[in-house]
């Protein structure tokens, strides 16, 4: 059987607002990623899915339990620790808001550029413009937008822009949390197959993080559904989707447009 790429083990997040208020947004999340899984995170707006891809990615750190990915323990790795790790060119995070998340001074091919200049080897760095180009193309930027910045763009080239920057160092591991969101249906189609195009090409795994069930739906090979930090169901998407074990899983899925329409017409699914 392969390594496990990712272990999250007993991973819990409490933040303290001071005078005794806490929240505990994650709590004890466990979750193996083999390779060339998309592992689909779900659940209503506050359910903790985003702290645990922040977690997951190292950009946050947790508050008590383990992360271990290609069998290193990088529990104790984080921001700029973590940035400094041979594993972290292995591992990049798209996000929600392109527009924050992109430096409005870089143009799109400074963007992309940017993880080959802060990780890439000398050899890298040399050919910095060809992977650049390839990394545009593959996530289907037009290369004469290359030189816009990122207020002259869609917001669907600027989560091209994105993509192309998580996947220039050509990552095995990429951790989406809400990538299309801020994108119209059919430009979201349109990113999301360029997402499924991209996994088969390179082969990459993704933890995918939506509160679209339709899209997870669409992408995942095995989700997770997540209320008020806790995982309360997990499986094969279509085992999940066939026969939902949680309430609050057949409550999501019935809330679903069409799908839940569907099926509360065929009599299942009340909560
Ligand atoms: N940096 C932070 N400081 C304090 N509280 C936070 C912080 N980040 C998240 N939270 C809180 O933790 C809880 C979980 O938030 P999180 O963003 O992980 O949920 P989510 O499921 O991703 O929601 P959404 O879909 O709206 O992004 C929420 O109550 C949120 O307000």
């Amino acid at each position: 059987m392969a390594a496990k790429l990712l272990e999250l083990g007993a991973v819990s997040k409490v933040f303290d607002f001071g005078g005794g208020a806490r929240l505990t947004a994650v709590d004890a999340v466990s979750l193996d990623v083999m390779p060339g899984e998309i592992v689909g995170i779900v659940g209503e707006s506050g359910s903790g899915k985003s702290t645990l891809a922040r977690i997951a990615a190292r950009l946050m750190p947790q508050s008590s339990g383990n992360v271990i990915f290609r069998g290193e323990d990088v529990s104790g790795l984080t921001g700029v620790r973590f940035s400094r790790q041979p594993a972290r060119r292995r591992m990049q995070m798209v996000f929600q808001d392109p527009l924050a998340s992109l430096n409005p001074r870089f143009t799109a091919f400074a963007a992309i550029a940017d993880p080959v200049r802060q990780l890439g080897t000398a050899d890298e760095r040399g050919n910095t413009r060809a992977l650049v180009e390839r990394a545009a193309q593959r996530a289907g930027l037009p290369p004469a937008l290359l030189a816009s910045y990122p207020h002259q763009l869609s917001g669907g080239q600027r989560a091209r822009v994105d993509i192309a920057r998580a996947i220039v160092l050509e990552p095995e591991l990429l951790i989406l949390d809400e990538p299309t969101s801020a994108l119209d249906a059919s430009l979201q189609a349109h990113v999301v197959q360029t997402l499924m195009q991209l996994r088969q090409t390179m082969g990459m795994t993704y933890i995918f993080v939506s509160h679209d069930l339709n899209l997870v739906r669409l992408m995942s090979d095995r989700i997770l559904v997540m209320l008020k930090g806790k995982v309360v169901e997990s499986g094969a998407t279509a085992a999940v989707f066939g026969d939902p074990q949680h309430a609050y899983t057949r409550k999501l899925i019935a809330a679903i447009p069409v799908l839940g329409r569907r099926r509360a017409a065929a009599g299942g699914l009340r909560t």
